[in-house]
Parts: structure tokens; sequence; C-alpha cells
């Protein structure tokens, strides 16, 4: 299999906090890996070094067979991205972001991908109102448009259902793992353990800016254990689960 996404002795220290201390991980291409780890634990440092928005402190990041320091807008140009918490600019209604997004990104098929999210994800009624004016949900749905619509081989997405209810958290489950069958890579970063459990192929929990343990979600499920408790033993023993 060939990596997609490769992270070596990574490191981000802030002042006298070590948000990220070393760490090294790959994934593979058709992978959907999800990062796990408690609050504090440096999932969104690792997101934010994998797409260049901040320089590691040392260590190397490569993401498409690029090196994330040296060319971040390179990789940023191929991948799609979903911050943490973000919202689209307030002064833009949905249509107006997403036609942006997709002349910033040369998308040929703009208005056919921007339809298929606003049906997909029920909020078409809403294209021609401000985002300012828009819900949480609404907003999130639209971070998701924006990141997907160029079909990108790797998306990077921070916490992607927190703002769901449980049928858009369907919804979008059902989108992640058929993204994935077509042979996309997705990264994602969650609190939520029973969906990661569900719907991913590999997991990395991260512990105080340190990488406790990495592998197959299957191999877990396999030595008859839930992801979630696997997680806390992990967190509590400090790596000894
Ligand atoms: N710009 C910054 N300046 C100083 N410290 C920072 C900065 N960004 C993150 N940190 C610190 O780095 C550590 C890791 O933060 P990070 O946001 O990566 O964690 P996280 O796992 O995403 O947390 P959460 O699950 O709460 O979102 C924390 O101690 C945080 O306070």
């Amino acid at each position: 299999m060939t990596a997609i996404l490769d992270a070596r002795n990574l490191t981000k220290v802030y002042g006298d906090t070590t948000a990220l201390g070393g760490v090294t991980l790959s994934v593979e291409q058709g992978a959907l890996f999800g990062l796990l780890g408690p609050n504090g634990s440096g999932k969104t440092t690792m997101i934010k070094l994998l797409t260049g928005q901040i320089r590691p402190s040392s260590g190397t990041a490569t993401v498409l067979g690029r090196d994330v320091a040296s060319d971040p807008v390179g990789v940023r140009s191929l991948v799609g991205i979903i911050p943490e918490q973000e919202t689209p600019p307030s002064f833009l209604t949905p249509e107006e972001y997403l036609r942006l997004v997709g002349s910033i990104r040369r998308i040929p098929d703009v208005e056919e991908g921007m339809a298929w999210w606003f049906d997909y994800l029920e909020f078409g009624d809403k294209r021609h109102v401000l985002c300012k004016d828009l819900s949480r949900g609404t907003r999130q749905k639209l971070m998701f448009a924006q990141a997907f619509l160029h079909r990108p081989v790797l998306a990077l997405i921070d916490e992607p259902l927190i703002n769901f209810d449980p049928i858009m958290q369907e919804r979008v489950k059902e989108f992640l793992a058929g993204y994935v069958k077509e042979g996309n890579t997705i990264f994602l970063s969650t609190h939520i353990l029973e969906i990661a459990e569900e719907i991913c192929s590999d997991f990395a929990v991260l512990h105080r800016g340190e990488l406790l343990s990495t592998g197959k979600v299957a191999g877990v499920i396999g030595e008859g254990r839930h992801l979630g408790d696997y997680f806390l033993s992990l967190v509590r023993t400090g790596g000894h689960a």
C-alpha cells in the first residue's frame, strides 16, 4: 500500500507547552484514519501541521509526496480541509461561497457539485441566506461541501460530526465510507469513539502530545474490545491498554 501521509518526529512547541512531542505515523491510501485523544492532546495541532497552517518546531510531514513545510500551498491546493470550529465567511451566502471556492480551485463543474451537496445535506433552501444567519449545523454542512467540492484524494477533517443531528451524522458517515471505497483517503480527528469504531479503518491515540498507540480498528474489535474502552484504558495507564 502507498503511504499518502507521513509524519516523522513531528514536534510543535509553544513556549513551555509541547503541543506535539515527536509524533511518527503514516497513513495508507484508502484509509479512513481516526486521530483520537482527550482535550488538549494535540489533535488540532497535528492537523494544522499536516496542512501547513503552522510550521513544525522540528520533524517533517509529507502529504501526497510533498513536504508540507516547504510547499504548504501545493499541499492545500490538493487536499480538502475542514478546520475545527471554522465558519464560512459571514458576508457571503452558501452559493456565493461555493462559487468562490470553485473559482479559486478552478473546478469546472461547480454548479453540479454545489447542487449535489445542497441536495445531499438538505440545505438548498439556505443557498441565498448570508452565512452569518445560518445555524451552526448548516455552516458545518457548508464547510463539508467546500472541502469536498474538488473531490480531493485526501481530506483532513477536525471533528467532522460534532454539530450534526443524528440524521445528518448518518448521512455524513455514509458519505465518508463511500468516499474511501472509491480509493480516496480521510484523516479525521474525533472525540466520538462510537462513530470512530463504526467508520474508521485505522486509528491513532494521542495523549499529551505523545502517540500512545496506532493500529487497525478491526484488530481492537477482533480482541473483543470496543475502541472506546481501549482508548480509556490506554489514556488512564499512559499507554498500557
Ligand atoms: N497557538 C497556541 N499557543 C499556545 N498553546 C497552544 C496553541 N495551540 C495549541 N496550544 C496548546 O497545545 C496543546 C494541544 O492543543 P490542541 O488544540 O492541538 O489539542 P486538541 O487535541 O485538538 O484538543 P481539543 O480536543 O480540546 O480540541 C494544548 O495544551 C493547547 O493549549
